[in-house]
């Protein structure tokens, strides 16, 4: 850390490959990444950046051998959620999806809709973002949910029988062979970790129109803005591999207040700002999510290149510390 908010990329660089973890983490949940960009070390930021990627790639390609078949939601789907006023909750009191993210679905709606053909949702929760998509034009409004009393809500809210929605019940994971392709895609489920969403994207090239958009609920690793910064850098990286371009739009947040989260065991979102991921599918893609798969190992051994977009963000944000 003291390497990194120096700017000493060679002190840095050492440090790495004698084994010092990127995502290291002082006393006050502080990283190398956060001391580089308090001091304004762009070239470390970037180079701390690269080498997580690359790591976490790697790792990536090992858990998703290690894991192959396991439901990491099962017990979830399985118990009892409520909803309660403005919070849908699971059976140990932690939030599946709240309220306040009501100007995000807003927003992804508008993005995944700007075509106006066939639009899916994955994951219905509240149904948020289902609301913003009806009131759009589309050819076709599809929502998969795999909870059985989500399902229910949704079928006693009536969007089993609103007029151009299909209602499917299922894990994605069962379904999504049988659907599509679409037009705009939403990705936002809930109990299942990152390579559950690498799973979904290598579908995408099978999924998704040319010119296609799709956009995901960015909540990937919330707590701290360089985990952030390098899991969004993660999926940009994976999804340009697949034949998508993606951007990240900043949007300033407001759910940072004690009184949102009261009553909610899991608070599931830390920081000031949400980046809207729009990704758009490129007329030549690649021919399919097995190929693709093929070319995991060259891709989290490639050299790193060009800044993210992200990150020329992030540097407009105060610094985490200094
Ligand atoms: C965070 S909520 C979605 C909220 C929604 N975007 C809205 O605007 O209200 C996640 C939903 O995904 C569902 N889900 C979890 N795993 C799933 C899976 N594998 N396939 C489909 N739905 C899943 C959950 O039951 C839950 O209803």
């Amino acid at each position: 850390m003291l390497a990194a908010d120096a700017g000493c990329a060679e002190a840095v660089q050492a440090l790495l490959e004698a084994g010092a973890p990127w995502h290291a983490q002082d006393a006050e949940g502080h990283t190398a990444g956060e001391y580089a960009s308090g001091s304004g070390r762009r070239a470390v930021v970037q180079q701390l950046l690269d080498w997580a990627v690359r790591a976490e790639l790697l790792l990536g390609t090992i858990s998703r051998r290690e894991r192959k078949g396991s439901i990491p939601n099962r017990d979830y789907l399985s118990s009892c959620i409520k909803y309660e006023g403005d919070v849908l909750l699971d059976a140990e009191q932690e939030g599946v999806m709240m309220q306040w993210e009501e100007p995000l679905m807003k927003r992804h709606a508008e993005i995944i809709c700007a075509s106006g053909g066939d639009v899916l949702n994955v994951g219905f929760g509240m149904g948020i973002i289902d609301g913003f998509i009806g009131q759009h034009k589309t050819h076709s409004h599809t929502i998969i949910e795999a909870h059985a009393d989500v399902y229910a809500h949704a079928c006693k809210l009536g969007w089993d029988q609103r007029p151009g929605v299909r209602l499917v019940l299922g894990r994605w994971q069962d379904v999504i062979a049988e659907l599509g392709p679409f037009d705009g895609i939403f990705f936002d489920t809930y109990g299942e970790y990152y390579e559950d969403m690498h799973d979904f994207h290598e579908k995408l090239p099978k999924l998704l129109r040319p010119g296609g958009v799709y956009s995901f609920f960015n909540g990937l690793a919330p707590d701290n803005f360089f985990f952030h910064l390098v899991y969004g850098e993660i999926a940009r990286r994976e999804l340009s591999r697949l034949g998508l371009e993606t951007s990240y739009e900043p949007v300033p947040m407001d759910a940072l207040a004690k009184e949102v989260w009261e009553g909610v065991q899991n608070r599931y979102w830390h920081l000031p700002v949400y980046f809207v991921p729009t990704c758009v599918m490129q007329e030549q893609q690649v021919a399919d999510g097995g190929a693709a798969a093929a070319d995991e190992a060259a891709v989290a051994g490639e050299a790193a290149a060009g800044d993210s977009q992200q990150l020329e963000q992030q540097e407009q944000q105060p610094a985490a510390s200094s």
